[in-house]
């Protein structure tokens, strides 16, 4: 992984960064000290839920195809860093997202350890019912509030995909396989332009209202700000509680974490992020790479909040799996770190 830099090494010994930061939480040299910074944050959770979203929406933009036993090796890395949600693939047309063809192998192949969730993306009941038999016992269905984004992303109204949701969530019932639901554009449509928070709280209402666990409001072209991110969110928790709310933010103009901080404050307590920040959506244009597991893990140690993951061992899947992809980590934590 290279040397640390000097400027590093001159607050920190790299066995110290691994001991007292990387590993448990610690404070950095330098940095505030965790109680102190909570401290003058208000309306923050203790725990934080971190769901990795690499081995999904991290890949599902690779124009390179990705070789099978490198996902299973990437997401089996990522399974032993405490990280308690590790979205798998997605059992959508590999047509339309090629890198995820092998969907079937990789759910099947890979360890499943104990106390770790491993979700996978289904449109339709089709893709529902392959990921069933290929061992999948958690799904996520993934809608948005731009009509133009739902016809782009799975070719249907938002009115029809709710349709197709329904059928999932019937079926799901019945299996005791619980569904998460997404919402993609909730800041923001490539197509579109603006949404509205009222557009974004009816589609979340129907999703949460027809039984999905948890509600992922997407932030898919990273175009929001804390402002536009706070008035979303009163819009939503007038009819949804917050303890069901997860933020999924794309750091395309560098607000991410302002913005889950924002989200953290008003009392959500989930986070999707990607390790190396990995990953966007093919189907909407200008998208960049998700908000990097390390860099999110590395705010919510500095504010003392528990995640139960560890930090060291997630850049070193970063690490891997970026050299498979030959692609430089956007973790700007590990690019410090590390001299990457
Ligand atoms: C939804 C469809 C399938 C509709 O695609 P369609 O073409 O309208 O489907 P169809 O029902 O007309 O069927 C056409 C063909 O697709 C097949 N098909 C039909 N369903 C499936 C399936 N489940 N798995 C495999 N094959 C399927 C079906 O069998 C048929 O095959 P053919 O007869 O031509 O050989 C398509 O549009 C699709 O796969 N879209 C997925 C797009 C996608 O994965 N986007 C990225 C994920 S969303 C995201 O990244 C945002 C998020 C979640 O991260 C949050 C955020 O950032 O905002």
């Amino acid at each position: 992984m290279g040397n640390m830099p000097s400027a590093v090494k001159h607050c920190l010994s790299y066995q110290q960064l691994l001991r007292e930061h990387l590993c448990i939480a610690d404070s950095v040299a330098g940095a505030l000290d965790p109680a102190q910074e909570s401290s003058q944050l208000s309306g923050l959770p203790e725990y934080v839920k971190i769901v990795e979203v690499g081995p999904r929406d991290g890949l599902q933009n690779e124009k390179v195809i990705v070789p099978t036993d490198v996902k299973i090796e990437f997401i089996n890395q990522l399974s032993q860093t405490g990280l308690p949600v590790i979205e798998v693939t997605s059992f959508v047309s590999p047509k339309w997202v090629p890198q995820l063809a092998d969907h079937t192998e990789v759910m099947k192949s890979i360890h499943q350890y104990p106390g770790v969730r491993y979700p996978v993306l289904t449109p339709n009941l089709q893709g529902f019912h392959r990921a069933v038999a290929a061992g999948a016992t958690e799904v996520s269905v993934f809608g948005a509030a731009s009509e133009s984004f739902s016809k782009k992303n799975i070719n249907c109204s938002i009115e029809e995909s709710m349709e197709k949701f329904e059928d999932i969530v019937k079926s799901a019932r019945h299996m005791n396989i619980p569904v998460r639901g997404y919402v993609s554009c909730v800041l923001g449509c490539p197509y579109e332009g603006s949404i509205t928070p009222q557009k974004v709280t009816e589609v979340s209402k129907r999703l949460y209202g027809m039984g999905c666990y948890e509600i992922s409001l997407g932030d898919t072209i990273g175009v929001g700000t804390p402002g536009s991110m706070k008035r979303m969110l009163a819009s939503v928790m007038k009819e949804i509680p917050p303890s069901v709310l997860a933020v999924h933010c794309h750091d395309t103009n560098g607000q991410a974490f302002d913005n889950i901080l924002t989200a953290l404050q008003m009392g959500i307590n989930v986070v999707d992020s990607a390790v190396s920040g990995l990953g966007g959506c093919p189907y909407a244009k200008g998208a960049s790479g998700n908000v990097a597991t390390e860099d999110l893990i590395y705010m919510l140690n500095g504010l003392g909040l528990n995640t139960g993951v560890n930090l060291y061992k997630v850049m070193e899947a970063g690490n891997f799996i970026c050299k498979a992809v030959n692609k430089t980590t956007n973790s700007k934590v590990t690019q410090v770190s590390f001299n990457a």
